[in-house]
Order: structure tokens, then C-alpha cells, then sequence
């Protein structure tokens, strides 16, 4: 199987599902975790040198972090309901949290110093986007964009409906050369509805060093170090995904394969 595909194993004592580091996924910056918590069940971190965003992919939970107690956040049953809650806890600090319903909870990190307070990214806070034509059109939640105070994280969640594509045309970000590119790596967290579906994600580099394509199940990471890395949800399914993106600057500036970008004209 793919170095690039990771399925998820069973819940450990703490509820986790993925632990991709940066280590295990043999890059630099992006951190990401999954927990499936029952109700009651709690879960604390220390962040060390990365920051953190917690997003509350289903349920709600009880959350503290940076010494400061911001009581229960969260509340839509599955990914697939608008309105992410999410917690910021800076690097050098420690978050807190005890599942006041079953939840699932994604942590990404990125390296940061501790400069930032800690804060809740409330549901309003989040800029929504539909972006694409046709069956290329899907919904985006920006839940920690570059307009928004972190120091390396991005986040962001997408729907994209059935028989649609996204990430499409397809684009890249793996050259720190701005102002026409940014290098971040990135990870994909697929969850389908229903969850018997699969989306296929092709990642391929201009020279084809890089180019596999992956079906991803519910609940697969897929791991994009370098590369376009467009995804297709088949008829029936909606796809979900929440990205995880970090490098050596904060900036989203994309690269699309010059053969498809004649569809954006
Ligand atoms: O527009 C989309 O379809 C989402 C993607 O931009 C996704 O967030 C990504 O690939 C980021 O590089």
C-alpha cells in the first residue's frame, strides 16, 4: 500500500485513531491526530514547541487551555453538519478537554514559539466559501486561514458533494518561492457519507517522479508532501475533508497544473 495512505487503527486507551507526525510522515512541519472519546471519557496535551487547533469534528466536549477554562464547545453530531467549533492552544502551553457527549476530534499542529493567547474559534468566526462550477462546486470552511492569528497551522474543512471534484483543477504548493508559490505540506482527513464510499485522490508531481492515486476510505489520512493532489467523490457519496497545512511561511499560494487550468476561463 501507498506510504501516502494511512488508515486509521483501532482506538488506543486515549481514543486515537491517527497519530501522523512529523516523523512518521517523514517531513518537517505538519502534526495530525484523530480521537474517537466517549462521553466522560477526557484528554490532555502539552504542545511543547507546536501549536495546536482542536476542531470538534462531532460532539461536544468541556475545553480548557493557556490556564483558562472556556466551558463546552462543539455540538454538531457528524463532520458532515456546517458549524465547526475549535480550540487554539499556542505552543509552550497545555490544552484540556472531557467529552461531554461521544465526540470525534481532530488536533493539528505546527511548530510555533508560544507567541498567541489561547482562544475558541467559535462557528461564526469560520468564513464559509462555495467555490467551482458545475460538479467542480464545493463548500469550503475556513477555520484557521492566513488572515487569521496562528504561526504556522492552517486549517480548513471542505464538502464536497457527490459526483463532484475538489481541490480541482488541480493544484500544487511545494516551492517556497513567493510571490508565485508557497511550499506547505498537507494532510487530508476523508470521512464519506455514506461511510461505504470511497474518494479517489491522485498525487503527482510535474515529472511524474510523484504520481500515484489513492482510494481513500472513511476515515484515511492521505499524506501530500509535495505535488498536485486533486480529489473525486464518487456518484452517492458526499465527501468530507478536513486539510491540515504548514511550512516555512504561513501563506497559501497555490500552483495549478498548467494542462487543466484552461477550465478556469
Ligand atoms: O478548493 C478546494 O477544493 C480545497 C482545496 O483548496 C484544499 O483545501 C487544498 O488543496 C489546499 O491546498
Amino acid at each position: 500500500m501507498s506510504n501516502l495512505l494511512v488508515k486509521p487503527s483501532k482506538p488506543d486507551a486515549n481514543g486515537r485513531i491517527h497519530a501522523v507526525t512529523p516523523a512518521s510522515a517523514e517531513w518537517t512541519y505538519v502534526g495530525f491526530e484523530v480521537y474517537r472519546l466517549k462521553s466522560g471519557q477526557s484528554l490532555k496535551q502539552q504542545t511543547g514547541d507546536r501549536e495546536a487547533c482542536i476542531v470538534m469534528l462531532a460532539g461536544k466536549a468541556h475545553v480548557a487551555a493557556g490556564g483558562k477554562d472556556f466551558g463546552i464547545i462543539g455540538g454538531r453530531a457528524s463532520p458532515f453538519e456546517p458549524d465547526p467549533w475549535s480550540l487554539y492552544a499556542p505552543a509552550r502551553s497545555e490544552w484540556a478537554l472531557k467529552a461531554e457527549t461521544d465526540c470525534e476530534i481532530g488536533v493539528c499542529t505546527a511548530p510555533g514559539e508560544g507567541k498567541l493567547p489561547a482562544r475558541v474559534i467559535r462557528p461564526d468566526q469560520v468564513g464559509q466559501e462555495t467555490r467551482g462550477k458545475g460538479t467542480n462546486t464545493r463548500h469550503v470552511r475556513n477555520i484557521l486561514p492566513e488572515t487569521e492569528p496562528a504561526e504556522s497551522l492552517l486549517v480548513v474543512e471542505v464538502i464536497t458533494p457527490p459526483g463532484h471534484w475538489s481541490s480541482y483543477p488541480p493544484h500544487k504548493h511545494d516551492r517556497d518561492a513567493l510571490p508565485n508559490e508557497s511550499l506547505l505540506e498537507e494532510t487530508y482527513y476523508h470521512r464519506l457519507n455514506p461511510p461505504s464510499g470511497y474518494a479517489l485522490q491522485r498525487v503527482y508531481t510535474d515529472d511524474r517522479s510523484l504520481d500515484e492515486t489513492l482510494a481513500a476510505s472513511d476515515g484515511d489520512v492521505v499524506l501530500v508532501p509535495k505535488g498536485y493532489h486533486p480529489v473525486g467523490a464518487p456518484h452517492g457519496y458526499e465527501l468530507y475533508y478536513l486539510n491540515v497545512m504548514a511550512g516555512p511561511k504561513r501563506i497559501w499560494k497555490f500552483h495549478n497544473d498548467p494542462a487543466h487550468e484552461w477550465m478556469l476561463k
